[in-house]
């Protein structure tokens, strides 16, 4: 299999005893999540184990349809799990909504219950096969996997697909305590007001596992290089339950494969990358879940005209819940705009290989909304960021990237969040990160992290050994 972060070097009972072990994914239906678990599905089975990944069939097509740096079809031991379930609404993102959670993918995560039966079904048939069965789960997916609990030769992880950062602000406040500053916290935490919908809240209330009963562990998509303090808060808050916490990440790969200059599949952000010096270029792309209207956008274009930096600006529309249904809308620039930006920045509307971008030596800055995902392929790739965060998680990322490792600046503060951010504003941040001092030692700052961050997956590093022994501990 290509692209194995942790190549593999075990003894024969290692083996026999791997062999008896099947690994189940089940992932919650957004991109950011669907991602996180097909990435470590490629690292555990680079341990010789058996993954199954189930999902929606169009859910599992959108999940190896994206990934990049690696081919999941060609990766034999990935069984992919493709569920038929009952149609489900596919309302497109609003892009006026004073609340920019994407309320329009409620209804894949309400249809997610449909998926209980066929998970039940798949594990109790592996259950009779294997020695060990081994779940991982959303944490957001906990009835789904209901059935665990029954079997036993079962045992469920909860996946957390958030920071360790977050995750801590959040189960420290579930048991009512008040944040306030200390080592651990820096000051002015914002609080979740503006982050979820009272929809999504309700849903998160009823199926968010914290670890049932029958958890043993949860796993992170995170590094020790980088959150070890708050790892370490989350195991002592569960000492007594006897719950383990696996720092795993990143789960994204670390190195991208030598690109052949002759493939004809290399997306055209690559070759105009291929043409920039180093570090001169902002790559602005805010994930899948985010859709600004038509003055945001205009203010964005302009203040990128204006910074006079080059850039690569993915603009699309947040996903819907089913990213292969219906129309998507396809914001408009300013008249001209594309041509007036010619050679110095690029507007890409499809889905652009972000990984390979930001490893990518001319791209020296990340204007982002902190999503998991990119907050920690921007930090294994060694590239600052200026935070502009949109709803759920992305705030305290913020709060994370900025004041805790300090990597980033802040694009447009959280309080407000309801004015619309000036091409002024766009413009001195692009230039902040990308052409002053401070923004030059945040990027040596992220350089030396990221070369940590790497270094943490070889022989001997910090997120190796946590893998090793998650492996140990789920063949034991
Ligand atoms: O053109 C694109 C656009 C996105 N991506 C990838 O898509 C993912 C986006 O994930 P993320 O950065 O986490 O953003 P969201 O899609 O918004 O993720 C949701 O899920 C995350 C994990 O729970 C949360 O941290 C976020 O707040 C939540 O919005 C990343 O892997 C990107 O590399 C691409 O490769 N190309």
């Amino acid at each position: 299999m290509a692209n194995q972060q942790y190549p593999t070097s075990h003894g024969i009972n290692d083996l026999k005893k791997q062999a008896q072990v099947v690994v189940v994914m089940v992932p919650l239906p957004a991109q950011g999540h669907l991602n996180q678990l097909l990435q470590l599905s490629r690292l555990i089975l680079s341990h010789n184990i058996p993954v199954h990944y189930v999902a929606a069939t169009t859910h599992n097509r959108q999940a190896k349809q994206r990934v990049h740096g690696w081919d999941p079809n060609a990766a034999a031991n990935i069984h992919f799990h493709d569920i038929e379930i009952p149609p489900f609404r596919c309302p497109p993102p609003n892009p006026e909504a004073k609340i920019k959670f994407p309320s329009q993918l409620q209804p894949a995560f309400n249809a997610s219950i449909h998926l209980t039966k066929p998970v039940s079904m798949l594990l109790r048939a592996l259950s009779c096969k294997a020695r060990k069965v081994i779940v991982i789960y959303d944490s957001l997916m906990g009835s789904v996997i209901e059935e665990a609990r029954f079997l036993s030769n079962a045992e469920a992880y909860t996946f957390r697909s958030v920071s360790a950062f977050a995750v801590s602000l959040y189960e420290w406040e579930l048991e009512g305590n008040v944040i306030e500053e200390n080592e651990l916290f820096p000051r002015d935490i914002p609080t979740l007001e503006g982050c979820f919908t009272d929809e999504f809240a309700g849903f998160v209330n009823c199926h968010y596992s914290k670890h049932g009963k029958f958890n043993t562990g949860c796993v992170y998509n995170t590094c020790r290089v980088i959150e070890s303090a708050y790892m370490d808060f989350l195991e002592k808050e569960t000492t007594k339950e006897g719950i383990k916490h696996w720092a795993l990440g990143p789960f994204n790969p670390v190195t991208i494969p030598e690109r052949s200059k002759s493939s004809k599949k290399q997306h055209f952000c690559l070759e105009w990358l291929d043409k920039q010096a180093k570090n001169t270029v902002i790559y602005v792309s805010f994930g899948t879940t985010t859709t600004f209207d038509d003055e945001q956008i205009k203010e964005l274009a302009n203040g990128l005209r204006k910074s006079q930096k080059k850039f690569i600006w993915v603009l699309r529309d947040a996903d819907k819940g089913d990213v292969f249904k219906g129309e998507e809308r396809r914001a408009e620039l300013p008249k001209g705009y594309e041509n007036s930006v010619d050679g110095k920045g690029l507007v890409v509307r499809d889905w652009a290989p972000q990984l390979e971008i930001l490893a990518h030596p001319a791209t020296g800055g990340f204007m982002s909304h902190c999503g998991w995902n990119s907050c920690m392929e921007s930090i294994s790739m060694g590239v600052p960021l200026a935070a502009w965060p949109m709803h759920s998680d992305q705030p305290r990322n913020t709060v994370l990237i900025t004041k805790v490792l300090k990597i980033g600046i802040v694009v447009r503060d959280w309080v407000r969040r309801d004015e619309i951010v000036t091409s002024k504003i766009v413009k001195n941040a692009v230039n902040r990160l990308m052409a002053s001092t401070e923004g030059n030692e945040m990027r040596k700052r992220a350089a030396e992290m990221g070369e940590s961050v790497r270094g943490s997956v070889d022989e001997g590093g910090v997120s190796r050994m946590e893998m090793e022994s998650f492996i140990a501990h789920i063949t034991r």
